[in-house]
């Protein structure tokens, strides 16, 4: 009875329209929601009414392991396929969806040993409890393998290839390095400047862009700075407590060769006692006379997240919670000699696929969710991708089954 009357809350909030905000330069510290109306991504009265608000692609659930720094840390000694097993089965369980209802699953990784990890993946969705009709398929963008597989489900459910499907990320990189290609056909690598720099390890590319754009190696410790503190102060007061799946597994001591049992739960390549002057003494790790270190640089990693997507009317059918809206997905080519600029071409063209016109909104869009952090309703998913492209997509935020209780409980 209480599970039917909570259903029903969360269907009468989805069809109450949300009040509408106009944003201006002037009165832009008077909302808490960054309005739909400057950038037409749909949040008025009539839209909430149109067939199209039940045929947006919506997030239910989202689950992660920790993500642990490869070859030393919490999964060194733990399988890829166990670990995209542990997210697979947090995200039917959670939701309580019968797995043989998912159309698809399709998993991002960019390092995969044979057959594009594809046998790994099959076994994962067996240990996980998908019976053996749902499929599952890998997909490699590079560093964006993860979001173009959330985006590859998202076209596939609005183009009615199924209604229900889970977009994957997985990386074991403690097993999968980073190789350079070898066997090139010569004759074209040498005749075509930027083919040859599809070869060029990422932190040489990283070099490149701070050269080619006048990126100081403080500034550089500074943002590595910054991400550290924000990552320590999200984990210390459990912001990803509730998107972690803590996971069961072996670790074998290095000295001792001993195997122990152990139950990971939290991100260990944090520190969060990161400061200027220690990073302004770390060696360059990629050229000898270069500014990209170990501490400004992002780590090597071992995790799996996954994503469960459907049409926002199923949904609502089903009483889940709407977490957020897949909006727009855009991947975009660059000079492969800089591939970190990536985001700066993909994000405007995500938020330009999103509804918005103009470089006006696009920084309006970006400096506002900035400045309003967690309470911003819109928010970018960028990479920067190796052989130079990158990949953004714009969410939406939705309601999560907990704040409608809540406000229902609070007005009542
Ligand atoms: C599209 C994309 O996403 S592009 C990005 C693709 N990704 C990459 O290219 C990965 C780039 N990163 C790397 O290759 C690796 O992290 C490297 C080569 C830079 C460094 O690897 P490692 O040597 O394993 O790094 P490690 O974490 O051990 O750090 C090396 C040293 O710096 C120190 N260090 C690193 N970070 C910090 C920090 N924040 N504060 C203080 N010291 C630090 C470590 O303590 C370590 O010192 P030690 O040798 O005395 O123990």
């Amino acid at each position: 009875m209480e599970k039917a009357l909570n259903r029903q809350k969360i269907l009468l909030h989805h069809l109450k329209p949300t009040s509408s905000f106009s944003f201006s330069s002037q009165t832009h510290h008077q909302s808490s929601a960054l309005s739909a109306s400057v950038c037409a991504a749909g949040d008025s009265a009539a839209y909430h009414r149109a067939p199209a608000f039940g045929d947006d692609i919506v997030i239910v659930a989202a689950y992660r392991t920790p993500i642990c720094k490869a070859k030393r840390g919490g999964f060194k000694d733990t399988p890829a396929d166990d670990l995209l097993a542990v997210v697979l089965k947090a995200v039917v369980e959670k939701t309580n969806l019968d797995p043989s209802e998912v159309g698809d699953i399709v998993v991002g990784t960019v390092l995969p040993p044979g057959s594009q990890r594809a046998t790994e993946c099959r076994m994962a969705a067996i240990y996980a409890g998908f019976p053996d009709t749902v499929p599952i398929r890998t997909v490699n963008r590079q560093c964006s393998s993860g979001l173009q597989a959330v985006a590859d489900v998202a076209a596939s459910i609005k183009s009615g290839y199924y209604d229900i499907g889970i977009g994957a990320g997985l990386e074991c990189m403690t097993v999968d390095n980073i190789t350079r290609v070898r066997n090139m056909n010569p004759r074209q690598v040498d005749n075509f400047a930027q083919a040859r720099d599809c070869l060029l390890p990422m932190g040489i590319t990283s070099e490149n862009v701070a050269e080619r754009y006048g990126i100081t190696r403080q500034e550089q410790d500074q943002a590595a700075v910054n991400s550290h503190r924000r990552a320590a102060a999200a984990t210390a007061s459990g912001k990803f407590k509730d998107e972690i799946i803590p996971v069961s597994t072996k670790i074998v001591d290095p000295k001792t060769g001993q195997e122990k049992s152990v139950t990971i739960s939290v991100d260990d390549g944090i520190r969060p006692n990161t400061d200027l002057s220690t990073l302004a003494k770390l060696k360059p790790a990629f050229k000898n006379d270069g500014s990209t270190t170990a501490g400004n640089s992002s780590q090597v990693s071992d995790g799996a997240g996954a994503v469960l997507l459907m049409k926002r009317s199923l949904a609502m059918q089903k009483g889940l919670p709407i977490l957020g809206v897949f909006r727009s997905f855009s991947a975009v080519g660059v000079d492969p000699a800089v591939m970190g600029i990536g985001p700066s071409v993909a994000i405007p063209a995500a938020v330009k696929s999103a509804g918005a016109t103009g470089a006006r909104c696009v920084a309006t869009l970006l400096n506002e969710m900035k400045r309003r952090g967690k309470d911003c309703r819109f928010g970018v998913v960028s990479m920067c991708i190796g052989t130079g492209m990158g990949a953004a997509a714009v969410l939406e935020r939705g309601d999560s089954v907990d704040e409608l209780c809540n406000a229902r409980a609070a007005h009542s």
